[in-house]
């Protein structure tokens, strides 16, 4: 059969069949691996920059090396779709991020390639390292490649892993791609180090010394490199700071010249050592033009024309809440020079990038690092600034000891502003907002407020901005508000305290959060039931309003709590109020609606919602099977 013609991608249905090509076909199915990729975002939307940018990296890993019994670890996992193409996943390519599809990170559920999962930054070392260890101990010998970015390098957790493996003499690599870009382009001091390791003084001086430097190198890297002048000249050592942390330093290499990196790769693979970093420096959005030429190099990006690269833009008569809480927080400052803002490299995705416009000051982007940004918020809190933290829902998890020790325990005034809190639809389970209002409940001392739409988000930003007894949190999702009037500046609320949109009887739908609209709604249905349901929107988890809750809950024959998150939320804390002040011994019943003890699988939010009962059907059919009412058998007076 003449296979001239035929993509020789179509070739490829696991990395194996990356070993009998030659390095001219190899390339072939680089430029091919990058067509597909990026077609088939175009029709899924996703993370686009940052698997072109690694297109040829991960043709020349899988053909170096042995996956999946070399373990091959992706930071983050959004630049793994060229990866996932590769290991037999091309026919569901273009089910990314969809309900039932491909994750849009790597997983171990999903493919042996995928040794392990990822979501969240900078774990992929510390895994890497854990695998070579017990690789080491079983006697299985196998390579472990860490492949991170230099955004993810900014974390606290790279350097803990790096600090481990640099004492050990574990067979871990390390490849360093350096794109310098993060999500925005990257910030500190290491930006600038890397800089000037790939282009600075100090690395042009060393280019040429590179006989001396090979001695340290080790054995068969140093006789190959000695042979191989070029690959000779991209070494560089003495006195990296990851040499000084352990590893041998190779680099830096052009991250897509094909025939470097299957030559250093190939070197590695067949070194003795221990740890080793390769510095390998790519462009984030490599090969397709409105990606290369955009700001955010299309890092996440919705469905696209392939031709203009322009993107579908959903339509919305309402702004987002992160928009809103921008806005809110720029009139607070406006008004308060002390009022600061804190983003660990989200200023896109929290919308401070707006902030930054006019307050170019009195902005931190401190890197991927939130544990860093919450207890350096706690310090500007001590000397009187007004920090708001803003973190998404997800990421703040990784900062849980430091809302703690550093903030609450000291009673320090910090403003966690929690983006993205509650489903999140294609980012699936690792990045769902779900455990906030149960993780920042806990905390002794904390108020924790939930906004009901998006004048409600605006009162609340005026409402923490005037808080200075203690730590205070507002969470809001992500998506659209409701399109309710906003007021040009939020009120200050009362702490604590709850407010009646319907005064009715028998049912109570008491709402924590921007389920709101849904449940007004839902109240509506069951109007046209011929019931009358009371409406509280109750603003704080804590501190509860328990003189409210207790008068709805005497009031009322069935109290409903809804939220969008899970369990220990604000229904645990409404539970534990009633049942302790014998509440719930008589005849109400009360029944808590939130997001399910499941990690719940990438789909739309509105499938999300509808499965977990928290839309407006969820609600009426819950209120009517808890009131016992058999939906077939009673009229509804009027159309719902
Ligand atoms: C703990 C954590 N914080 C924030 C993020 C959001 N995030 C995802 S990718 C990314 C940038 C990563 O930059 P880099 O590692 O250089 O990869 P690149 O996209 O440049 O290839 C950020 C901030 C995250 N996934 N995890
Ligand atoms: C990979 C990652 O963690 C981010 O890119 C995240 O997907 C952004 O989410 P939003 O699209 O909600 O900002
Ligand atoms: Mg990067």
């Amino acid at each position: 059969m003449d296979n001239s013609q035929t993509p020789l991608l179509d070739r490829v249905s696991a990395p194996a069949d990356l070993k009998s090509l030659s390095r001219d076909e190899l390339r072939q199915v680089a430029d091919e691996l990058r067509a597909e990729v990026i077609d088939a975002v175009s029709v899924t939307g996703g993370h686009l920059g940052a698997g072109l940018g690694v297109v040829e990296l991960t043709v020349a890993l899988h053909a170096t090396f042995d996956t999946p019994h070399d373990r091959l670890i992706w930071d983050v996992g959004h630049q793994a779709y060229p990866h996932k193409v590769l290991t037999g996943r091309r026919d569901r390519i273009r089910t990314l991020r969809q309900k039932d599809g491909l994750s849009g990170f790597t997983r171990r559920a999903e493919s042996e390639y995928d040794p392990f999962g990822a979501g969240h930054s900078s774990t992929s070392i510390s895994a890497g390292l854990g695998m070579a260890v017990a690789s080491e101990l079983k006697g299985e010998k196998r390579n472990v490649i860490a492949v991170i970015g230099d955004g993810a390098m900014s974390a606290g957790m790279a350097y803990e892993a790096m600090n481990n493996a640099g004492a050990m003499d574990a067979r871990l690599i390390v490849i360093l791609n350096d794109n310098d870009m993060s999500i925005a382009p990257p910030t500190g001091a290491m930006r600038s180090y890397l800089a000037k390791l790939v282009s600075g003084p100090v690395y042009r001086g060393f280019r040429d010394t590179a006989k001396s430097i090979t001695e340290k190198m080790p054995k068969l890297i140093h006789e190959t490199a000695r042979k191989t002048e070029e690959f000779a000249r991209s070494f560089f050592t003495g006195g990296t700071l990851f040499e000084e942390l352990g590893f041998f330093y190779v680099g830096p290499i052009d991250g897509h010249n094909l025939n470097d990196l299957l030559d250093v790769l190939q070197n590695v693979r067949d070194a003795e050592s221990g740890p080793i970093l390769i510095h390998v420096v790519t462009k984030k959005g490599k090969g397709y033009g409105p990606a290369e030429n955009s700001a955010d190099k299309y890092h996440g990006v919705n469905k696209f024309n392939v031709i203009t690269g322009a993107q579908t833009k959903p339509q919305s008569n309402a702004p987002s809440y992160t928009s809103v809480f921008a806005q809110s927080l720029i009139e607070e400052a406006k008004a308060d020079d002390r009022v600061v803002a804190v983003t660990a490299a989200m200023p896109n995705g929290t919308g401070l990038d707006k902030f930054a416009e006019l307050f170019p000051t009195r902005i931190f982007d401190v890197g991927i690092a939130e544990q860093h940004a919450v207890t350096f918020a706690a310090g500007m809190a001590t000397e009187g600034l007004k920090p708001f933290c803003a973190i998404y829902s997800t990421f703040l998890q990784r900062a849980y000891d430091q809302v703690i020790h550093d903030v609450a325990v000291q009673g320090l005034p910090v403003r966690f502003a929690i983006d993205r809190a509650g489903y999140v639809g294609a980012d699936g389970p690792t990045h769902a907002g779900n455990y906030d209002a149960a993780y920042l409940g806990a905390i002794p001392g904390m108020v924790v407020m939930a906004a009901g739409d998006e004048a409600e988000l605006r009162h609340m930003v005026a409402t923490a901005a005037a808080y200075d007894e203690g730590p205070i949190a507002f969470r809001y999702p992500r998506g659209d508000g409701l399109g309710v009037d906003l007021p040009p500046r939020g009120t200050v609320l009362e702490i604590g305290k709850g407010r009646i949109l319907r005064e009715g009887k028998s049912v109570a739908l008491v709402n924590f959060g921007t389920r709101l609209g849904e449940v007004i709604a839902a109240g509506e249905k069951l109007m046209a039931y011929g019931l009358n349901p009371t409406i509280a929107d109750m603003r704080f988890l804590k501190p509860l309003d328990e003189t409210l809750l207790a008068r709805l809950a005497k009031e009322h024959e069935v109290l409903i709590t809804i939220e969008e998150g899970g369990i220990g939320g604000f229904g645990s804390h409404a539970a534990t109020f009633l049942s302790s002040h014998g509440l719930l011994d008589g005849k109400l019943k009360f029944r808590p609606l939130m997001i399910p003890d499941v990690f719940t699988e990438q789909a739309g939010v509105n499938d999300m919602y509808a499965v977990a009962g928290l839309d407006r059907a969820g609600i009426v059919a819950t209120t009517l099977t808890t009131l016992g009412i058999d939906t077939a058998a009673v009229p509804r007076t009027t159309k719902a």
